[in-house]
């Protein structure tokens, strides 16, 4: 199966206060449809990996490579753009602009992309919706639903760019029983039926062992 994206040696030091070695040797591959869990405990570097291989964090040393193109050392316009197109993001919190209508939040980064008319993005943002079968909160102020249902939205908004993965951290880490479930049904869903990568930051151990997975961090390094 083809390889989506690809970390080469990653090694990663903060400067201050003093000098530390935070990310060490990190190398691992994401296949194609693959949903992997990174696990391990506080402190451990999860979330630092993450936004480097989110493009978002640019000071490390090492390669990465997304569908097989080098993504280190790009502009900081061609990085966004590639973020924008490839990347899709599930936080913990959902960032949703609570003034905004459900559907509003869902067109933003494909109005940000502006590869599509306005018309279009609606019908694409729609058809998120009904994927995640809320649809029926399109017209509602963000503001006015409730968690779980913010973080489904926030889901809809990752995925209108058609991204080629998908990276969570800690998407279910403010959610119920339920709704967390809910998030790795459609995490899952997303993965065997539609081919999408998922690499995803979690402390939930039920949530991670489900997953194709597990990639287990210790002290900066991956172990397993
Ligand atoms: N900007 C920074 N400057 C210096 N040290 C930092 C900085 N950001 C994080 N660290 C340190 O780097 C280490 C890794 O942090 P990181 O947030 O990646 O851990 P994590 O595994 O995601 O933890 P958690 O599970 O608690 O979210 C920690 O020891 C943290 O204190």
């Amino acid at each position: 199966m083809s390889i989506v994206l690809e970390a080469k040696h990653i090694n990663k030091y903060f400067k201050k206060p003093v000098l530390f070695h935070v990310l060490k040797d990190i190398n691992f591959q994401i296949k194609k449809g693959e949903f992997a869990s990174i696990m391990g405990k506080s402190g451990c570097g999860k979330s630092t990996l993450l936004y480097i291989l989110s493009t978002m964090d640019t000071d490390y040393e090492g390669e990465l490579f997304l569908n097989n193109q080098l993504i280190t050392n790009q502009s900081r316009d061609h990085l966004s753009h590639i973020r924008n197109k490839h990347i899709g993001f599930v936080f913990q919190f959902h960032y949703l602009l609570p003034e905004f209508s459900v559907l509003e939040n869902v067109m933003l980064p494909a109005k940000k992309l502006a590869e599509k008319s306005t018309l279009e993005i609606e019908h694409d943002a729609f058809e998120k919706l009904k994927m995640l079968n809320i649809e029926q909160l399109a017209k509602k102020k963000a503001s006015r639903i409730s968690g779980g249902e913010k973080q489904r939205v926030a889901i809809a908004r990752a995925l209108i760019n058609n991204p080629t993965i998908i990276m969570g951290d800690e998407p279910t880490g403010n959610l119920d029983s339920y709704n967390s479930e809910n998030v790795f049904k459609i995490f899952k869903k997303l993965s065997d039926d539609e081919g999408l990568s998922l690499l995803v930051v979690t402390h939930d151990e039920d949530f991670a062992k489900r997953t194709n997975r597990i990639i287990t961090m210790e002290d900066g390094m991956i172990i397993t």
